[in-house]
């Protein structure tokens, strides 16, 4: 395989996983995404720009999660490496629960699909596979890579997604604190057995928010209820636990946003009203937490040659 392309653009959105019940399965992109800019060049080095998210903070060489991404992609497909310039422009809060880790991955992934000359060596199932080697679960990855709604599972020759068509109707809410927590530390927490009654309530919860998700926004709040995860959780985020108790409390669809802090409301458009009035009551004039209304992504990750 060669490059076909010495220079291209990526987007790829923030995503929400787990969605409640739906933990290592079920997520869904955003409107908020991270913006990178690739050039393959002659010279044998690697040069990253950060502007945003993430800036002073992440490594700039080969370290960089997008490069190690990029690079895994370009091996994958038997292409020859370059040297490398690029520019990120990140707008996806890090160590938050929205997908930022698995945003750059698929950044790397997607932008090597788009520097090869056969981008169809790198199709979204073998982007998913890649993407979920470095992430541990592929429930970010997927609706990173495809958009809107995704159902994800480990399949016999490896991860794969289904792409639901989501309801016009919902709409989330997603509330950012200004702590992060990283994913490793969330998932260290977890028990390793769960009661079988409890799995018993997530399978019936999540095949439920299939339905809510797609067809019956009105569901939304019950099909939105987990025992596999936040309660597990709750200790290290105390405070998210405590606003999306406050917000389920007010009758409203809240969740805790993949690994955490960040709350998301998995609400109805029509909800706004009801959600400002929540947001006013159980934040008062409190900044830690930013209320952001991204919209859904229906496209996912999209490349350009430049
Ligand atoms: N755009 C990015 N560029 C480089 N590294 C990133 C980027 N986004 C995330 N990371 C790395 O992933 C870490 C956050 O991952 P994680 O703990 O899984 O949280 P999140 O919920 O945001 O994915 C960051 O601290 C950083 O090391
Ligand atoms: N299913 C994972 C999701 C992690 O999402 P992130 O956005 O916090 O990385 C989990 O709950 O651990």
């Amino acid at each position: 395989m060669r490059l076909g392309a010495d220079h291209v653009r990526v987007s790829v959105p923030a995503t929400s996983a787990n969605l409640g019940p739906g933990f290592d399965a079920l997520g869904l992109a955003l409107g908020r995404h991270d913006v990178v800019e690739v050039r393959a060049i002659g010279a044998a080095e690697t040069v990253v720009e950060v502007i945003g998210e993430g800036a002073g903070e992440v490594p700039l060489g080969e370290d960089h999660l997008v490069v190690r991404a990029l690079r895994a992609a370009i091996d994958l497909v038997g292409a020859p490496q370059t040297g490398l310039h690029m520019v990120c422009r990140n707008e996806i809060p890090h160590g938050r629960g929205m997908g930022s880790s698995a945003a750059a991955v698929v950044a790397g992934i997607v932008a090597a699909r788009a520097l090869i000359a056969d981008p169809d060596a790198l199709d979204d199932d073998a982007a998913l596979a890649l993407a979920t080697e470095f992430e541990g679960h592929p429930d970010n990855a997927a609706p990173a890579l495809v958009g809107g709604a995704t159902v994800a599972w480990e399949g016999r020759e490896g991860p794969r997604a289904a792409r639901l068509e989501v309801h016009p109707d919902v709409e989330p809410w997603v509330f950012v604190p200004t702590v992060r927590l990283a994913t490793k530390k969330a998932r260290g927490v977890l028990p390793t057995h769960v009661p079988h009654a409890d799995a018993a309530f997530n399978a019936g919860r999540s095949a439920l928010l299939v339905e809510a998700l797609t067809r019956r926004p009105d569901l939304l709040f019950e099909a939105t209820e987990d025992k596999l995860h936040q309660d597990y959780r709750a200790d290290v985020m105390a405070r998210s636990t405590e606003l999306v108790r406050g917000l389920r409390g007010l009758g409203l669809p809240a969740v805790v946003s993949g690994a955490g802090p960040t709350v998301l409301v998995l609400g109805r458009a029509s909800e706004g009203d009801r959600v400002a009035r929540a947001v006013a009551e159980l934040l008062g004039g409190s900044d830690s937490f930013d209320v952001l209304t991204p919209g859904l992504d229906l496209v996912g990750a999209r490349s350009e040659r430049l």
